[in-house]
């Protein structure tokens, strides 16, 4: 498939498009028995959009709401570490559209743009044994505008083109993001984790700063000195070293 403007839909990967649904994740989760292979999943208006730690979220149309259902073969820690390859694949993608120098990626999985949150990711998998059944990796970007928040945010929410980016359909955003995606998973392939955490790391917004991760029950503040092999955010603070496999991160 290819658009308008000249990107190609990557080989191997369904689309599946819809102008209204509760969720993408939900309306993945529902598709998920029958999956025959990797699907994208973009819906125009959703109902129920939700976020990280149960939260809403919301946005007009124009924005982007997908998910990318499939089947990674890994444990759950492996197919976990797939939101540093989403946000690798906003971050390039986004650079297209606006100025790669005003993009930041923030742990765990946030893409800022003038310090505000401009897209979000969410992971979601189904398995009882050693590898998942499924993963569900669910994007938002608010291209066209920023919603209007009353919860607590780390970052407060930005559009693409509110901070001056280009304006881009959904469905063109998608094909140049499904396209990066694919590239991500061939370097995952070919070089490993250590080579999508390197990358992340370069585009990562304040390391070597004191940063606060708030956990739920903890709050913890330190020097941010870097993410591990699985992922974790390492925190150096005043009682030593701290690894955080979940939290919220405020600057
Ligand atoms: O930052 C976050 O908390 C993650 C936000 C993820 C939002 C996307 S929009 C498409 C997909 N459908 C949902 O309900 N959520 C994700």
């Amino acid at each position: 498939m290819s658009t308008d403007e000249g990107s190609v839909w990557p080989e191997g990967y369904a689309l599946v498009t819809l102008d209204e649904t509760d969720s993408t994740m939900a309306e993945a989760r529902r598709r998920a028995t029958g999956l025959e292979g990797p699907t994208w999943i973009l819906a125009h208006r959703q109902t129920a959009g939700h976020g990280r730690r149960g939260r809403a979220w919301s946005g007009g149309e124009g924005n982007l709401f997908a998910t990318l259902l499939y089947n990674p073969a890994c444990s759950p820690a492996e197919a976990a570490r797939r939101s540093f390859m989403a946000a690798n694949a906003l971050f390039e993608t986004l650079a297209i559209y606006t100025n790669r120098d005003a993009l930041a990626l923030k742990w765990p999985n946030d893409v800022l743009l003038n310090e505000g949150k401009v897209a979000g990711i969410l992971l979601e998998s189904s398995g009882a044994g050693p590898f998942v059944d499924w993963l569900t990796v669910g994007i938002g970007v608010n291209l066209a505008e920023a919603p209007p928040t009353d919860q607590e945010m780390s970052a407060k929410p930005v559009s693409l083109v509110g901070q001056g980016g280009q304006s881009v359909t959904p469905e063109e955003f998608l094909t140049v993001l499904a396209t990066n995606f694919a590239t991500q998973e061939s370097i995952l392939e070919r070089l490993g984790f250590a080579r999508v955490r390197e990358e992340w790391l370069q585009r990562a917004t304040r390391v070597g700063e004191v940063i606060t991760a708030r956990t739920g029950t903890a709050e913890y503040r330190g020097v941010f000195e870097t993410v591990d092999e699985e992922g974790n955010l390492v925190l150096a603070t005043t009682e030593g070293p701290r690894v955080i496999p979940a939290a919220d991160v405020y600057f």
